[in-house]
């Protein structure tokens, strides 16, 4: 109950009425990064911010926990209740789209895990604006550090676990937002570990911040020294800040963005949870900007209501075109994963995580470490350590083939039919530089977190080639957009899907180091070796989303489909930006989190740098 003690923060306010007439930034979605970017720019004490949030201000230990957490199911209005459209390559598969509603967004509800994309992810998105962009490794590399306050791990943590390696270059001390280490690990990874460092080729980089592919340890989004709790955009960006000039209105929803001629004015918005008539709507202005923070699946839904976005969509939804920006809701992306189940028939290791639930010894022990000083098994969250593969390391004769057929792909043939000619050469030029991703090294395509006993029970293709959609429901604009996640419908897509899974057998199940545990591979079984068997597999057991979503909103010149320039601004439009994972052009190999709070730190500062 400590932990929900009332903290101070910038005014939370009660309702419209309490609103100022108007702010210099009305930010759009209280998340990841719509949190971050209004601590920045109201830590002058002056610049007004107004944040509007959907979700609710949650004072929940189900939040702040670590122990073996995700959060994402433990209250489910947290969550915003979207299905996707059938998946055509899938058996017409619906599946969940996992995306925050609270304050904090999905850095509330994530699994913590806080790892750095390699650098040639970060160059890819600067390459398509040609030399000189700053979105680059560089170019970024200084915001990681602004964004993420790195607290080491113990020498005990190190003495622990061989393997550990961290180099503090590559992060900062000064950011309320945390990067820690528990203070436990299981003592079963090891053996992961030194089953994929005995591959040729993968090494362990010097830090999991360096921008290398490898197999390492990773921090956690949390207060190791302090609290000892999970660190978010609302614990790093909004909790404890006493500052006049930043207000949070939560469990409001914007329907749309004002705009007069191209210049954006200001946001419409009106409570949550109400639909129908006597809904009242308010308007709030704008004096300098909107930035627009609400995700990958809601920023591009607000352009379009706003009418803003391809315009023969907008049109049907019987919405009037202002601006026309056929890339809005375009080049929808997200890492896919394949379902993958090994068993250890002999495992005898201790503790290991299912001690977490059966052995009463083993949980009197953890329990008496965490009430004594918030040490041991309960200070871990989920995962922490992994192997992030490139694919001359995990197919060393394949990749150069595969390589071979998506530079011979035609864009047109693989987005829909609808598609603006500048979204198709996007996407011809994001299917280039993949190729290239392809034949090297520095690029991840293949991950897998080690649970320090069976495997997971499952792999993430890190750059999958399929684009999906997300466009409004022309029948009900204002009801959640159709999330058409288009798994597989680049075909290359299961080549490499087939490669992933047949390296993971082999190093998983095959690997003469594994051998003592007698592991057994459920599913798919080892009966499935044809490429027609395994495709078959794939299309039963392939999840569209690892939570990851982007690219709707991409960062990427207007020629090639682009929505925002290298300032984050809406073409055609003044005084309106966007900020959050939406705008990468291209996904980074890992999780997103630590991205999406670089990207914010970034955008902040080229919105203090730069107002129009
Ligand atoms: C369950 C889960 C587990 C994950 N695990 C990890 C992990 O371990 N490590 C990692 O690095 N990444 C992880 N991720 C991904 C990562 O957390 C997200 O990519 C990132 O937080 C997205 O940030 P964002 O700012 O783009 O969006 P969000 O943080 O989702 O913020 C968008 C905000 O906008 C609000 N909003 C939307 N529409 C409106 C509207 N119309 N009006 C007002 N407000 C609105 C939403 O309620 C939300 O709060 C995970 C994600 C999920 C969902």
């Amino acid at each position: 109950a400590a932990l929900n003690a009332p903290k101070i923060h910038a005014r939370v306010l009660d309702g419209p009425e309490a609103l100022n007439k108007s702010y210099d930034y009305v930010i759009i979605g209280g998340g990841t990064a719509g949190l971050t970017v209004g601590d920045r720019l109201s830590e002058d004490g002056k610049t007004t911010v107004l944040v509007i949030e959907n979700g609710e201000l949650a004072n929940s230990d189900e939040i702040n926990n670590v122990r073996d957490r995700v959060s994402w199911n433990a209250e489910p209005w947290w969550l915003y209740n979207i299905t996707s459209a059938p998946n055509k390559e899938l058996e017409n598969l619906e599946s969940t789209v996992y995306i925050a509603n609270v304050v904090g967004g999905s850095s509330a509800l994530n699994g913590m895990q806080c790892v750095r994309g390699t650098t040639d992810d970060y160059d890819r998105w600067g390459s398509f604006f040609g030399n000189g962009s700053t979105w680059s490794w560089n170019g970024i590399l200084p915001y990681f550090k602004k964004g993420l306050h790195f607290q080491p791990p113990s020498e005990e943590a190190v003495d622990q676990m061989p393997g550990i390696k961290y180099d503090e270059f590559y992060w900062g001390t000064t950011s309320r937002l945390y990067a820690g280490w528990p203070s436990f690990q299981w003592p079963g990874i090891k053996y992961q570990f030194e089953v994929f460092t005995e591959l040729p080729g993968v090494e362990v980089p010097k830090d999991s911040g360096a921008g290398q592919t490898g197999v390492y340890w990773y921090p956690t989004f949390m207060d190791a020294e302090g609290s000892v709790n999970r660190s978010y955009a609302r614990t790093g960006h909004w909790d404890n800040l006493n500052r006049a000039n930043y207000d949070l209105i939560t469990e409001s929803k914007v329907t749309k963005i004002e705009l007069d001629g191209n210049k954006a004015t200001g946001v419409v918005f009106r409570p949550s949870e109400v639909d129908g008539e006597g809904v009242e709507f308010t308007t709030v202005k704008a004096n300098k900007e909107v930035i627009l923070s609400a995700g990958t699946i809601h920023s591009p839904q607000l352009l379009q209501l706003s009418g803003i976005g391809p315009r023969k969509l907008l049109e049907s939804a019987g919405i009037e075109p202002k601006v026309e920006l056929p890339g809005v809701g375009q080049n929808f992306h997200d890492h896919t994963t394949l379902h993958f189940e090994i068993k250890f028939r002999n495992y005898s290791i201790h503790p290991n995580r299912r001690d977490d639930f059966e052995d009463p010894d083993f949980i009197a022990w953890a329990d008496e470490l965490w009430d004594a000083n918030r040490t041991g098994p309960w200070s871990r969250a989920l995962w922490n350590t992994g192997a992030w593969l490139g694919l001359p390391v995990v197919a060393p004769e394949a990749y150069e083939s595969i390589a071979a057929k998506v530079d011979a792909q035609n864009a047109a043939d693989y987005l829909p039919t609808s598609s603006d000619p500048t979204v198709i050469a996007g996407y011809q030029a994001r299917l280039a530089s993949l190729a290239e991703a392809i034949r090297s090294s520095d690029n991840i395509f293949y991950s897998h977190y080690f649970s320090g006993d069976e495997p997971v029970n499952y792999f993430t293709y890190e750059h999958p080639l399929s684009l999906g959609t997300v466009n409004i429901n022309i029948s009900a604009p204002e009801s959640e957009p159709i999330v058409d996640y288009r798994t597989y419908s680049n075909p290359v897509d299961f080549d490499i899907m087939l490669e992933l899974a047949r390296f993971h057998r082999r190093i998983n199940v095959e690997s003469p180091l594994l051998a003592q545990f007698d592991p057994v591979e459920t599913s798919p079984g080892l009966n499935v070796t044809s490429r027609e068997d395994w495709v078959a597999y794939m299309r039963h057991n392939t999840e569209p989303t690892a939570m990851h979503p982007t690219g709707t909103c991409a960062m990427m010149p207007l020629e090639l489909g682009g929505v925002v320039d290298e300032q984050l601004r809406v073409y055609g439009v003044k005084g309106l930006r966007v900020v959050d994972a939406s705008v990468m052009s291209v996904i980074v190999g890992v999780n997103l989190a630590g991205t999406v709070f670089a990207i914010a730190e970034k955008g902040a500062d080229l919105i203090k740098n730069g107002s129009e």
